[in-house]
């Protein structure tokens, strides 16, 4: 799909005549598939665009610890707590790739930190929901993870060239949680009639918010069209909601469960699953602050920073004495 064909309410995108010479070649570049390195020359708007999506990737990444970490304490088995530790510190790992591929554009992990502690950067509205049940820790695999692989998959290709090789290793590592997930729910959809109702009751609160993750419809997107013209986006929100519905849907029957929407169809003509409108005002509350665990997840990244703080002083005290001694020795 084009960027021309999304319906984005953003400002339009220039076309090749409208634009500055300089800028006319970075997108030539860019239609020519040349990926853009650090120190190439951009347009501002795409090296902040940049910026604010990576960042909000990375941030995503390092509060979506919190609802899992929940549960570290309580896995059912030793087995399966060895595996959410693990998943747990992927997440705590990408968030670092992403934050030195951020870091290239010429912003400091303080100043990201800075915005989103002040609320100028968000993070992904699934994570401001709660982990009630162990069922839960199958469908943010199953669901979440899904979602996220399924946006990902596309940005290992994106005109950035940091990103996109932080997108690599980062997509690996997503779709061992993802099956994780799914062993979790099929555990439990085998199990006994409680367990199968835990996952079918996990399945009913995650379904909704999930595909929400992939942002607001393309009528509603302000960036899609820009992004897309950039390649920073390869697919527009709308495209890879439907592409999550039609590939989880079989998941759901293979695992006997039901997804929570009594418009879901398959669609003969269109070849996709139709499915129900979703409540966007709960979206939009959910990105404002106003979500189940906005203020508790902002609350315990507050704590770890300023818990953090004596370390990180001590860490550039010696950077500097290092340094010092190194200046003395030449
Ligand atoms: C598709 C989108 C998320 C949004 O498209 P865009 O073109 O950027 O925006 P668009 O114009 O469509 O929207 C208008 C406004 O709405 C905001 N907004 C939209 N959607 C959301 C949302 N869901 N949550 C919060 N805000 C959202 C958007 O920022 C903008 O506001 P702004 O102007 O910034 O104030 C894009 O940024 C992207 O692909 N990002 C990279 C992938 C990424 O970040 N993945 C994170 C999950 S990683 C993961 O899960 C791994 C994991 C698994 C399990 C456990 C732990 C970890």
């Amino acid at each position: 799909m084009y960027a021309q064909e999304v319906k984005s309410t953003g400002k339009p995108v220039k076309s090749l005549e409208e634009m500055a010479p300089e800028e006319r070649a970075f997108q030539q570049k860019i239609d020519a598939d040349v990926k853009i390195e650090p120190k190439d020359w951009m347009p501002e708007g795409y090296r902040k665009t940049l910026i604010r999506q990576i960042s909000q990737h990375a941030h995503s990444e390092i509060v979506g610890q919190l609802p899992e970490g929940n549960w570290i304490t309580r896995a059912p088995t030793l087995e399966r707590k060895a595996i959410l530790l693990a998943k747990v510190q992927d997440e705590a790992g990408h968030g670092l790739y992403l934050y030195c591929a951020a870091e290239t554009l010429g912003i400091s992990r303080d100043q990201m930190t800075e915005q989103l502690l002040s609320g100028k950067a968000k993070y992904s509205s699934i994570f401001n929901y709660p982990t009630l049940t162990w069922a839960d820790i199958g469908a943010i695999g199953w669901l979440v993870d899904g979602a996220a692989i399924m946006n990902q998959v596309p940005l290992q290709r994106c005109s950035y060239g940091p990103y996109a090789r932080a997108m690599i290793r980062i997509c690996k590592e997503e779709s061992f949680h993802q099956r994780q997930g799914y062993d979790i729910m099929m555990k439990l959809c085998r199990g006994t009639p409680e367990q199968k109702e835990m996952a079918q009751d996990a399945l009913d609160r995650w379904w909704r918010p999930a595909l929400m993750m992939f942002g607001p419809p393309d009528d509603q997107s302000v960036h899609s069209a820009q992004s897309m013209a950039w390649k920073i986006k390869l697919n527009s929100n709308d495209e890879l909601r439907q592409k999550f519905v039609d590939q989880t849907v079989p998941q759901a029957e293979y695992l006997g469960l039901k997804i929570p929407d009594p418009d879901l169809k398959w669609n003969e003509a269109r070849g996709h699953y139709d499915f129900g409108e979703l409540d966007w005002s709960e979206f939009y509350e959910v990105i404002k602050g106003n979500g189940p665990c906005n203020r508790e997840r902002m609350e315990a990244r507050r704590k770890a920073w300023e818990d953090g703080a004596w370390f990180r002083e001590g860490l550039m005290a010696h950077a500097r004495k290092k340094e010092a001694r190194r200046m003395a020795a030449e």
